[in-house]
């Protein structure tokens, strides 16, 4: 890694007024933070970080950016994917192989299968914060928030926060990214996480030296809000309009087309081609009927950002013997209704945004192996959400590919 505090030249502390704007959206209300129970030791840790070696560095985000234009364009397509939640203790060379494995063979089947090129991001070198639904457990314990907060054991020692799991989760960032860097892709991936900690997000900010002037994150090349910290007014918008980096905004079934607008007109103020990555999570029910006022009007406004299909987190459900899951067909219902909607609208369906492992693991129900609710507990071992297995991933990606060539070949008159 060449990178180092000093190898961007200009560092954010030097620039004062940039400095203000950060601290500026870092005072708005934030939703999602943990308590830390010593702030001391918190704002220590933080202070910490803010010396931190960069995971990633700006040529590649740059280069990032420069794809992801050409998803926006409709010349190629976005691929992301990986765990829900990246844990300490599966941050193995073997596991995180596996999942770049899988997300290598996605990538070749939608590539071959479907004819556009494919840019690859994986869940991966950070994704170790969740947001949760409740504060508290069923056991009336506080929630697991991501091995960067605190730990899934069911007992308060282990759930209280640590803000020195922070430095841990730099620390283990770094190490997949060498890991990344290792295997040695013939494409190279890059890699995000949910902007979600903002004690964390906020450490390693350099001044942008390819673009307008903003910050550039040196923790992943890709950031995304989530559904639940996107407050129109919230820390976590107002801190990612500062980012050059291309940001994802997770949009659920209740946000408006007014409200998307807004949100496109704060996070791609400079009108960047593929600088917002809009990822439309409604469920397999509500995709037809929510998604297509959007896309007009986020269309009307002139932005050129990417839509992206999270076909997961809108149909988590709890099966029968209590297992957090989702069905392989409503993943594929809700694929299928995003890519109908951008056909209609003859707008690009630029991508998918997938929680997947390259393990053999039974989370989630169907797919070709027909894993029902009672296999469900026999490899069940996700930190958070259900993840696809490598054979579920692999079947989907055919999926992909046979939608987007019904697409792009719409788009280009061929049969
Ligand atoms: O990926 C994240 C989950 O969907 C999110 O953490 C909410 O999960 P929960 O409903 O189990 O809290
Ligand atoms: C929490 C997540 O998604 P969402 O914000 O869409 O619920 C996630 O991607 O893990
Ligand atoms: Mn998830």
């Amino acid at each position: 890694m060449t990178g180092s505090r000093r190898w961007r030249g200009t560092s954010l502390e030097a620039d004062h007024s940039l400095a203000g704007e950060v601290a500026a959206a870092l005072a708005k209300p934030a939703a999602q933070q943990p308590l830390w129970p010593d702030p001391v030791r918190a704002a220590e840790v933080v202070g910490l970080l803010h010396g931190a070696e960069p995971i990633v560095t700006p040529e590649e985000t740059a280069r990032l950016s420069g794809r992801l234009a050409a998803v926006a364009r409709g010349d190629a397509f976005l691929l992301q994917g990986g765990d829900c939640a990246e844990t300490f203790a599966d941050n193995t060379e073997p596991h995180l192989r596996a999942n770049l494995r899988v997300l290598g063979r996605m990538a070749a089947v939608i590539a071959g299968e479907s004819g556009l090129p494919v840019v690859t991001i994986a869940r991966m070198a950070g994704q170790y914060a969740k947001p949760r639904s409740k504060p508290l457990d069923a056991l009336g314990l506080p929630a697991y928030r991501g091995d960067i907060v605190n730990s899934p054991e069911s007992t308060l020692v282990a759930r209280t926060p640590d803000p020195d799991r922070m430095l841990r989760a730099h620390a283990h960032a770094a190490d997949a990214m060498a890991v990344i860097r290792r295997a040695g892709t013939a494409e190279e991936i890059y890699v995000g996480h949910e902007l979600l900690l903002l004690d964390y997000e906020q450490s390693v900010l350099f001044v942008d030296g390819y673009g307008p002037r903003r910050l550039a994150s040196g923790l992943a090349h890709f950031l995304w809000v989530g559904e639940r910290t996107r407050q129109l007014d919230g820390a976590h918008i107002a801190f990612a309009r500062l980012l050059a980096n291309p940001i994802g905004l997770k949009i659920g079934p209740t946000v408006t087309p007014e409200q998307a607008v807004e949100y496109v007109e704060r996070l791609d103020p400079h009108g960047t081609p593929g600088q917002l990555t809009l990822v439309s999570r409604m469920g397999y029910q509500r995709v037809r009927e929510v998604l297509p006022t959007i896309v007009e009007k986020v269309t009307a406004s002139g932005h050129e950002v990417i839509w992206q299909c999270d076909p997961v987190h809108g149909n988590t459900r709890i099966s029968g013997n209590g297992h957090k899951t989702r069905h392989v067909a409503h993943i594929v219902d809700e694929l299928r209704g995003f890519f109908e909607v951008h056909r209609r609208l003859g707008t690009h369906p630029g991508g998918i945004h997938v929680e997947v492992t390259g393990e053999d693991v039974t989370e989630c129900l169907g797919g070709a192996a027909g894993i029902t609710e009672s296999d469900l507990p026999a490899r069940y071992r996700t930190a958070c959400d259900p993840r696809l297995n490598a054979d579920q991933s692999i079947e989907l990606s055919f999926t992909v590919a046979e939608l987007l060539r019904g697409s792009w070949n719409r788009r280009w008159g061929r049969t």
